[in-house]
């Protein structure tokens, strides 16, 4: 057994994948971590009823949970490797000016969404909602070719707060014409967010002239998801794509990436 190990600024996200009759394969559950709550991770550890033999990650949440992680697994005899961003594998091209300085999650991500892909697929979007919000695109012949950076939008309702003086925390989804602060705020949230992938499914577009597939994954995806698909759908059809937009939700395409990579550990 491989431990996975999907380590966000929010949450640490763990799987497992199994060697069934030479194959390589991931295990659906996944055991679910907050940050707060790290320790907790060292009781399961304890109480699994299988030892892993060793452990593939990826740490986006600085060097300190990296130490707290493999100490954790030290206590079971269980050794880690970090992950980082390659320049290329033999599935994806990694474009960024310093590869290794791409995060590698977004890598691990990109690798889980690309690996399911036909031979032949249109451009492709991976957009994770999370602590941050990032929307990476890969070219139809898998060439990771750029990606953008924002707050989540926990992150931005918190930075409204934070920042002002009249601006209370809210949650809640988005409304056309907000006539009240609360309401103001969940659609600002929520226009921004869906705003910027909406931006790059239309620079997709121009480029390839092809809608692209687009993969959703993140825990704030869920509340962002009515405005997201309306806001797509209206900007597919203005660019006349031919074929149905399609949205994809993916529950955890970094540990899927990760998983593909553990089959070089077996
Ligand atoms: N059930 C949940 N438990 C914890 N966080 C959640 C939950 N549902 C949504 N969230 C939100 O999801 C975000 C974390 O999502 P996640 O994809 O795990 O991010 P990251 O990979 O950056 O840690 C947090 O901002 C949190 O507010
Ligand atoms: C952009 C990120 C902060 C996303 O982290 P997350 O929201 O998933 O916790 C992470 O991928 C990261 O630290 N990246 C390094 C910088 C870069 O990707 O260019």
């Amino acid at each position: 057994m491989i431990l996975l190990i999907d380590s966000g600024n929010s949450r640490i996200k763990i799987g497992w994948s199994l060697n069934k009759n030479g194959c390589i394969h991931r295990e659906p559950h996944v055991k679910i971590f907050d940050n707060l709550n790290i320790r907790s991770l060292g009781q399961w550890l304890s109480c699994l009823p299988k030892k892993p033999n060793h452990a593939l990650g990826v740490n986006v949440a600085g060097k300190h949970r990296e130490n707290v992680i493999e100490n954790e697994l030290n206590n079971i005899n269980c050794k880690i490797e970090w992950i980082v961003a390659q320049t290329r594998t033999s599935i994806l091209i990694n474009e960024y000016k310093n590869p290794n300085q791409l995060g590698a999650d977004r890598w691990a991500a990109m690798l889980g969404i690309v690996e399911k892909q036909k031979k032949i697929h249109p451009p492709l979007i991976v957009a994770s909602f999370g602590t941050t919000t990032t929307i990476d695109i890969i070219s139809p012949n898998n060439i990771f070719i750029g990606g953008i950076i924002l707050p989540g939008s926990f992150m931005m309702r918190q930075s409204l707060t934070n920042g002002t003086a009249n601006l209370p925390m809210s949650s809640g989804e988005s409304i056309d014409l907000p006539l009240d602060t609360i309401n103001s705020i969940n659609s600002g949230v929520s226009s921004a967010q869906s705003g910027a992938l909406a931006r790059q499914c239309i620079i997709t577009f121009k480029k390839y002239n092809e809608f692209p597939i687009i993969y959703v994954t993140g825990g704030l995806w869920l509340e962002l998801e009515k405005e997201t698909r309306q806001l797509i759908n209206e900007i597919a059809f203005k660019s006349r794509s031919e074929k149905k937009t399609e949205i994809i939700y993916e529950n955890r395409p970094v540990l899927d990436g990760l998983a593909i990579i553990s089959r070089n550990y077996n």
